[in-house]
């Protein structure tokens, strides 16, 4: 795999680190997950695939130390914490970077390193607020509205601070140096939506929000129910392909509004909304099937595995607890990832492994273990 040999140590925190630290270990690198001394066994963390777990407690001096030197064997260290945190443990970059000069010391914040918000408590939805682009959300005449947490906690911080890790590994490879990463979030997402910025002068967002083009406003890139409670999904944009979709609704484009006539958008609504309220999803998707009308099922969870198109390109996957999640992506031709197929480790389940791997002696890891900096929770084998 793409990231094989590849040694990360996340330390457990909320939602985008994980889903970094996952993506690192579905392309090979071998991600370890160092938690509190747990209360219980049970993680939290549900994106913790191909992640083994250590558990460390970071605030006794000792606890530090253990990081310290796992950190002199390992490539990356991510951390979730706000700022100043880790410079409280004594593990601040200056530090650990002085000992392991290859160390990629990924910080992944909300509001980055520096600046008056920089150690304020805040979740996705602030770093969204404060990007500019939860303006930019929502339906006409409504508040804005952040769709789940996935723009700012998952796209603009777990994914962009994984490109981040990987671009340093490759610099690395040049240079033989380790650096920061300072990913803060609200610049995750606000460089995610360069787009919206750079596209501005061509009059798409001139209007207020939920009545432009692409945010709600348009009657062809919309959602409508269907006669059985379902919904389509439609993204009609171009004449070519809005064309179609017309003729699949069985309407005639010189008896509607042109597709462009703002002022008409709200009544064009109504007309498709009272078309598609007219038959089942499964007789829309055989009408539109084939075309380029650009009109697709708004499947859910249930549903989208076994949808042809996705079980054709096996785009979601079976864990051997029976739970499906989706393939990690993108696909790479030589060296794809493998996900992994095994349950989740429990808190502290890899504690003396991981500790023997970094060259700490049984001797070490006894002590560390009677003094409490340390705890092992393996599971008990079912006989
Ligand atoms: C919208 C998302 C968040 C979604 C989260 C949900 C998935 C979960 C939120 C609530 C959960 C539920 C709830 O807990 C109740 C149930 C509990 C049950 O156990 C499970 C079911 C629950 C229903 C549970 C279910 C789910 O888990 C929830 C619904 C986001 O936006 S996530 C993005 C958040 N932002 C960031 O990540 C940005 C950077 N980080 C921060 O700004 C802060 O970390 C943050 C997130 C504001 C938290 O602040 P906090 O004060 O808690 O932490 P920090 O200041 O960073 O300091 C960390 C302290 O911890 C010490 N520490 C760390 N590791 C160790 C260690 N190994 N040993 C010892 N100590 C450690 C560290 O030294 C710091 O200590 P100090 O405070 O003393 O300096």
């Amino acid at each position: 795999m793409a990231l094989s040999g590849v040694r990360v140590l996340e330390l457990a925190g909320l939602a985008p680190a994980p889903l970094c630290g996952m993506i690192l270990a579905d392309f090979g690198a071998r991600v370890v997950r160092v938690d509190r001394v747990p209360r219980s066994a049970v993680a939290t963390d549900v994106q913790a695939r191909g992640k083994r777990s250590m558990s460390l407690d970071l605030k006794r001096p000792r606890g530090a130390a253990v990081l310290r030197r796992l950190c002199r064997g390992a490539d990356v260290l991510l951390e979730p914490f706000r700022h100043g945190v880790m410079e409280k443990l004594g593990l601040g970059p200056d530090v650990l970077l002085q000992e392991n000069p290859r160390l990629i010391y990924a910080r992944l914040t909300g509001f980055g390193q520096s600046g008056k918000y920089a150690k304020c408590a805040g979740h996705d939805i602030n770093y969204l607020a404060l990007s500019g682009v939860l303006s930019k959300l929502g339906r006409k005449g409504e508040n804005p509205y952040a769709p789940l947490n996935l723009l700012a906690d998952f796209a603009g911080g777990g994914v962009m601070c994984a490109f981040g890790i990987v671009t340093a590994l490759y610099e690395r490879t040049r240079s033989g140096k380790g650096q920061i990463i300072d990913a803060s979030m609200v610049e995750g997402v606000a460089y995610l939506s360069s787009f919206l910025w750079k596209s501005q002068s061509l009059g798409l967002w001139n209007r207020p929000r939920g009545e432009n083009l692409l945010d709600s406003g348009a009657p062809f890139c919309e959602t409508y129910k269907t006669s059985d409670g379902k919904f389509m999904a439609v993204g009609a944009l171009e004449p070519q392909f809005y064309e179609q979709f017309i003729k699949g609704l069985g309407l005639d484009s010189d008896k509607l509004p042109s597709q462009l006539s703002f002022s008409d958008w709200s009544e064009m609504k109504k007309k498709f909304a009272s078309t598609f309220a007219q038959k089942t999803q499964a007789e829309w998707c055989s009408i539109f099937e084939g075309t380029d009308a650009c009109v697709t099922p708004v499947l859910s969870f249930d549903e989208v595995a076994s949808h042809q198109h996705n079980k054709q390109r096996n785009s979601f996957i079976e864990n051997d607890q029976e739970e499906i999640s989706p393939r990690p992506a993108p696909l790479l031709s030589r060296t794809p990832a493998v996900p992994s197929f095994k349950r989740d480790p429990f808190i502290g389940e890899h504690t003396e492994e991981i500790l023997l791997e970094y060259g700490f002696t049984k001797q070490e890891i006894s002590k560390l273990y009677s003094d409490k900096v340390i705890e092992s929770n393996k599971p008990k084998a079912n006989l």
